[in-house]
């Protein structure tokens, strides 16, 4: 008897091994010391059951670029119906388990990723500069965000209750926070490894399961988040990656098995995910683009200012989508703030990603370099001025003379009309603008369809908080810019967005509240 449960065992082992075509080496010690112009991966990039899975076919498979180098560095096959399919019922199967543990129990898992995350951070930081271009400086910032965020939603796991309402003839009821079931997460390219994780650590905290696709133009670091968490204790099939474009993201939203979509990227795609889920009443978080104002009053210090502007700018090549790229001086202060800001744009040094003192890396791709280089060409027809920058760059290092470089650039004599005012460009872009009152700035911040993020600088206490108030955006930063943290909730207002990502906030998008009502006595029947 003994024997024969044995055979079956292996047969159905071995089967499932040739089926999915399972790779049993860590991506990351294939990746480990990651540099620019020798990475080749070779190794499949699906996630499910807990093991790496190729795709079925190899067909429509499209290649994934170093954005530095501008080499291939795979191509890759998209998830179809099947996988999708194969994804989602492995992380439901996972959920039934996972969503029984306490919250105790989760955080204990959850902290022990961050932990092994911690510890791999340069290897992980260089991955990501491979695949996105920016810096290794930046990644490195972004992979520790992404080891606090995982540590803060492994602190919040054990918080997760109800509460107990009291009711007449001493009848009560109690809440409980239960989880959704299985959340799908889809993400933008910009910065892959913290996205995946603010998606998937406040779902799996809260007791979810995930299917994530990343964007295809950055797919490795969600795979190697998947391997930390099997590697923490998190049980098969609870984080899944899928890998492929907008067909894969199409079947995630219409899954019926799935519960919620939290999706990250542009307002018209966000639009498209929205549509989908409604078919299926799915729960969505949208993360989505921006064009935010940076409101620099006369009375602000103006050093900082200055700074602020540039952190609001120019981080991961000017692609985040809460950037402050719309940049308003009042009149008084136009030209110490143009000839400082200019200085300092101007002294950014351009080229090697993994470079220490390399403070702008690649852009994405070859078309997202040439749609920035457009609108700066479209602005200068419109009547912008271009103070500095805004051509592409090419690097001495002859291995990054196919990279996606440019110079950033600071617009002057811009208009609330232009196209480089009104939409979302997504490169190293500033667009400087005079105002003269606090009525007509805020009137013109706020005219937009975006709310994703704002920003004032004044040493005006009062005025800093008033203007605060009257910003229709998601997030107003005070004397400084782009200061995000795991621990506040972040998202937007308007077209940005629905929903809010990080802080305590965010267990509502990734929980359900269920209320159980006691009867103490008899019932009270009127028929
Ligand atoms: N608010 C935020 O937190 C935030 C963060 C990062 C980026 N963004 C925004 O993202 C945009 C840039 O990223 P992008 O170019 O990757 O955005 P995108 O909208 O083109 O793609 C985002 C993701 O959606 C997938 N997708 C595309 N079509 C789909 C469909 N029909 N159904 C399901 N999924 C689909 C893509 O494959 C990708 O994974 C910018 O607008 C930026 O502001 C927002
Ligand atoms: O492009 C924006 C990406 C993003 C989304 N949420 C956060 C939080 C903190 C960040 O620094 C970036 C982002």
């Amino acid at each position: 008897m003994h024997a024969r449960l044995l055979r079956h065992f292996f047969f159905f082992f071995f089967l499932r091994q040739k089926f999915l075509k399972m790779s049993q080496q860590p991506l990351l010690q294939l990746l480990h010391n990651a540099s620019l112009g020798s990475l080749e991966l070779k190794e499949p990039l699906n996630f499910w059951c807990g093991a790496r899975v190729q795709a079925r076919s190899a067909g429509n498979a499209e290649p994934v670029y170093e954005p530095a180098t501008g080499r291939v560095l795979c191509d890759l096959p998209p998830c179809g119906a099947e996988e999708v399919d194969q994804a989602v019922r492995s992380a439901h199967a996972a959920y039934l388990k996972w969503s029984r543990l306490s919250g105790m129990e989760r955080g204990r898992v959850l902290l022990e990723a961050a932990r092994i995350m911690r510890e791999r951070l340069v290897d992980i930081a260089k991955v990501e500069v491979v695949n996105n271009g920016k810096t290794l400086t930046e990644a490195k910032g972004n992979i520790h965000m992404a080891v606090q965020g995982i540590e803060y939603f492994a602190g919040i796991a054990p918080t997760l209750a109800g509460q107990h309402i009291q009711m007449p003839g001493g009848c009560f009821a109690y809440t409980r926070r239960e989880p959704l079931g299985v959340c799908v997460g889809i993400g933008a390219w910009n910065f892959p490894l913290v996205l995946a994780v603010m998606k998937s650590a406040p779902a799996l905290a809260c007791g979810n399961a995930m299917v994530y696709k990343p964007s295809p133009m950055a797919p490795i670091t969600a795979v190697i988040l998947a391997e930390i968490y099997k590697e923490a204790g998190v049980p098969d099939g609870l984080f899944n990656v899928v890998q492929g474009g907008a067909e894969t993201g199409s079947l995630l939203c219409h899954h019926p098995m799935v519960a919620k979509v939290s999706f990250t990227g542009s307002v018209p795609t966000g639009k498209k995910v929205m549509e989908m889920a409604a078919k299926g009443v799915k729960q969505v978080t949208l993360e989505l683009g921006g064009k935010s104002p940076l409101i620099i009053f006369k009375d602000c210090e103006l050093e900082n200012a200055v700074k602020g502007a540039l952190m609001a700018n120019f981080l991961t090549q000017g692609q985040v989508c809460c950037n402050g790229t719309r940049v308003y001086v009042q009149r008084d202060i136009l030209p110490q703030f143009l000839e400082e800001v200019v200085k300092r744009t101007k002294a950014i040094a351009v080229g090697d990603p993994m470079l220490d003192g390399t403070r702008m890396g690649a852009l994405i791709s070859r078309p997202q370099l040439d749609k920035v280089l457009g609108f700066v060409k479209e602005a200068q027809k419109q009547g912008a001025r271009v103070l500095c920058g805004g051509e592409p760059f090419v690097p001495s290092d002859p291995k990054l003379k196919g990279g996606y470089f440019m110079s950033p650039c600071v617009l002057d004599n811009c208009r609330d009309d232009m196209t480089c005012v009104k939409e979302e460009i997504f490169g190293p872009v500033m667009s400087v603008m005079p105002f003269d009152t606090e009525e007509e700035v805020l009137q013109r911040a706020n005219n937009t369809t975006f709310g994703l993020a704002s920003g004032v600088f004044t040493r005006d206490v009062a005025r800093a908080h008033r203007v605060a108030e009257n910003l229709q955006a998601g997030t107003c930063f005070i004397n400084n810019y782009n200061t995000n943290s795991v621990v506040v909730p972040f998202g937007g207002y308007k077209m940005s967005g629905i929903g809010k990502e990080n802080g305590q906030a965010v267990i509502e998008y990734y929980t359900q509240l269920k209320t159980v009502v006691v009867e103490m006595g008899d019932v009270q029947s009127l028929f």
